[in-house]
């Protein structure tokens, strides 16, 4: 079986006179802990959308697990093992992080509508609820509506949530924006102990997430790869140092200066 687990190919996207994601080649191998990066407006948000379904491609293909899903809905897509992490800030608010957990839990399972009952009746759900929560760190606040929740507590919710779905592979979108320093190593903990045998990709601006947890990283400018290699060649590469720099970085997008 082929190691690489998704992998798109001369995708293309094209906004009227924008090329939002110009002939952008990838592969996500198996147990992979890869990041794109890339200063902004630089495409990752519109090849997040592409890989997930939400933007049909101009040209180009998706292949998961060995099966061309360029052309698959989302949801279906998500059957089929790729998730991401999702905002949660409307969607849930007056749950907490038990019941969303146990909602998605059971819908995972086929149990659908019937979670409140599931909660109490099916152990499995409550089982699998539990270790989420604990694995999050949110054992905690798993009483406590999602709305009154810190934020980085919200961000782990979202993550817990995306892996209740069973993913194989796991497009982590931006897990630390907006997320205070004094919260932000309980997440860079947390994503670093993700299960091995899910494959990540990490669309992040933080430096200190990007260099802790990839092995491979992918550079977007203007759309298209710029470059992609180990942390150590990344760090050490001019041109990325260029863009960043000639980007003028901010506090969440320095140039990357940890090799
Ligand atoms: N729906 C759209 N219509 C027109 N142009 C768009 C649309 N979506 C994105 N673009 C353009 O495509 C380019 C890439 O945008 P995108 O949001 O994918 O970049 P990004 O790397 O995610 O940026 P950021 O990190 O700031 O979110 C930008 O020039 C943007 O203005």
């Amino acid at each position: 079986m082929s190691d690489v687990v998704l992998s798109c190919a001369g995708l293309v996207k094209k906004f009227g006179g924008i090329t939002a994601t110009s002939h952008v080649t990838l592969d996500l191998r198996r147990g992979a802990r890869h990041a794109l990066i890339g200063p902004n407006g630089a495409g990752k948000t519109t090849l997040v959308n592409l890989l997930t379904g939400v933007l049909e491609p101009t040209a180009g293909r998706i292949v998961l697990e060995g099966q061309d899903i360029t052309r698959l809905a989302p949801h279906l897509r998500v059957r089929r093992g790729m998730v991401r992490t999702f905002q949660i800030n409307q969607l849930f608010s007056s749950m907490t992080p038990l019941q969303t957990l146990a909602l998605v839990v059971s819908q995972q399972r086929g149990l659908g509508g019937t979670f409140w009952q599931a909660l109490g009746r099916d152990r499995g759900v409550t089982e699998r609820s539990e270790q989420l929560l604990e694995r999050f760190r949110l054992a905690e606040v798993m009483d406590i509506p999602t709305e009154y929740l810190a934020y980085g507590k919200r961000r782990l919710l979202e993550i817990a949530i995306a892996l209740a779905c069973d993913p194989r592979v796991l497009l982590l979108d931006e897990p630390v924006a907006g997320v205070p320093a004094g919260e932000r190593e309980e997440i860079l903990q947390t994503v670093a102990a993700l299960p091995a045998d899910v494959s990540v990709l990490l669309i992040e601006h933080d430096m200190d997430l990007v260099f802790s947890f990839a092995k491979r990283m992918t550079v977007l400018v203007n759309g298209a790869v710029l470059t992609e290699g180990d942390p150590e060649q990344i760090a050490a590469d001019p041109r990325v140092r260029e863009v960043y720099l000639g980007h003028g970085a901010t506090a969440g997008e320095e140039a990357p200066a940890h090799a």
